[in-house]
């Protein structure tokens, strides 16, 4: 069974531990909020889902074009800056053409790429939080799926009602109605068959974490029992929108802000402005370009949005939209930084 380790720069992990500890707070302090029985308005929850359009969510793909001849420290040329721009112009078109032709389809797929991207994101801070480690291919699809699986299956285990509303808003923004073909995804057999399943997937990862390494044990135990608990208790619209900013895209941010030597320079003599204004100058022009061609699948959808749900729903199918060259990108990312 192949096993890997990566080969980490103390400074790098002293970067990702800055940005993994107050997403650990952040998330926990909501999650305890809400258990003490304070209620956000609706209206609010979906505040972190609009601000991600500027703040972390968007921009954190927005260097997609930068990250793979970073990491391979290759410079940027036409041509792999064309090789980007063709991957979303296709990948990205094929999947807003799926919408039109096959919504539920699409609202499945968009769940279970995202299971496997935010899950994928979460195994890279893993290693890099033990870097000693080495997992056999078994142990990090678990990890996959288990960290994936956290953010896109309790929410359907605990607020089943919610997560049919956002599918319905998604799916219905092309076929009004669509959502009762997905019904039985909803019904309390198949979430019990779900929930027992991915509690057997949970154990079987944590005892492998444990045979393993007790610093992967302790942080994945950490990470899961906290994502259960926020996921179980804090509204799903507001709970994905938090996560989205400070948990997946803040890692994710931080990890391609370590692809530049200088940057990481800067960051291990305590300098965090010089990085964060270099990242905010390469993420800017296509966070913008994004917008633009936001404002234009507004125009072309069947029924345009006139409510801030209906808002929120067109934003989540154009990230869906970004997700599949997105993840791409990442999972060459993943390939040149030794992770599969
Ligand atoms: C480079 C480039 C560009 C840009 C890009 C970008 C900017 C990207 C981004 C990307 C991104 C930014 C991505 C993202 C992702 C996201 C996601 C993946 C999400 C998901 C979510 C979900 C799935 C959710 C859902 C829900 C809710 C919300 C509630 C209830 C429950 C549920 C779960 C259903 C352009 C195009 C201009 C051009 C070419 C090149
Ligand atoms: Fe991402």
């Amino acid at each position: 069974m192949a096993m890997t380790a990566i080969r980490t720069a103390p400074a790098v992990r002293d970067t990702l531990t800055r940005v993994v500890r107050p997403s650990w707070a952040i998330l926990g302090a909501l999650a305890f909020v809400t258990l003490l029985g304070v209620s956000i308005p609706v209206r609010w929850q979906y505040a972190p889902l609009v601000v991600s359009i500027l703040l972390f969510g968007l921009p954190h793909g927005a260097i997609d074009h930068l990250t793979i001849p970073r990491a391979r420290t290759h410079s940027v040329t036409t041509r792999s800056l064309a090789t980007v721009g063709l991957l979303y112009l296709v990948l990205g078109g094929a999947f807003v053409a799926a919408w039109f032709v096959a919504p539920v389809a699409s609202f499945v797929a968009f769940i279970l790429l995202t299971w496997f991207h935010w899950g994928q994101g979460d195994l890279y801070v893993l290693y890099e939080m033990t870097p000693k480690t080495r997992l056999s291919s078994v142990h990090r699809i678990l990890l996959v799926v288990v960290h994936g699986g956290l953010p896109m299956l309790v929410p359907l285990l605990a607020f089943p009602r919610i997560y049919r509303r956002v599918a319905s808003l998604l799916v219905g923004t092309f076929r009004p109605g669509g959502v009762a073909d997905i019904e039985w995804l909803f019904q309390p057999e198949m979430r019990l068959l779900l929930g027992v399943g991915f509690f057997l997937l949970v154990l079987a990862t944590l005892a492998l974490d444990w045979r393993r390494s007790r610093s992967l044990w302790r942080i994945d135990a950490v990470e899961t029992t906290l994502l259960t608990v926020y996921f179980a208790a804090v509204p799903p619209i507001l709970a994905i929108g938090v996560y989205f900013c400070v948990w997946h895209s803040l890692r994710h941010i931080a990890r391609v802000v370590c692809l530049d030597d200088a940057s990481v320079r800067e960051l291990a003599e305590g300098n965090l402005k010089s990085p964060l204004r270099r990242f905010v100058h390469d993420a800017t022009p296509l966070t913008v370009g994004a917008l633009v061609l936001l404002a234009g699948l507004a125009v072309v959808v069947p029924s345009s949005p006139a409510t801030t749900p209906e808002a929120v729903g067109l934003y989540l199918v154009f990230l869906a939209a970004l997700t599949l060259p997105h993840v791409v990108v990442v999972t060459i990312l993943d390939r040149v930084q030794g992770i599969w």
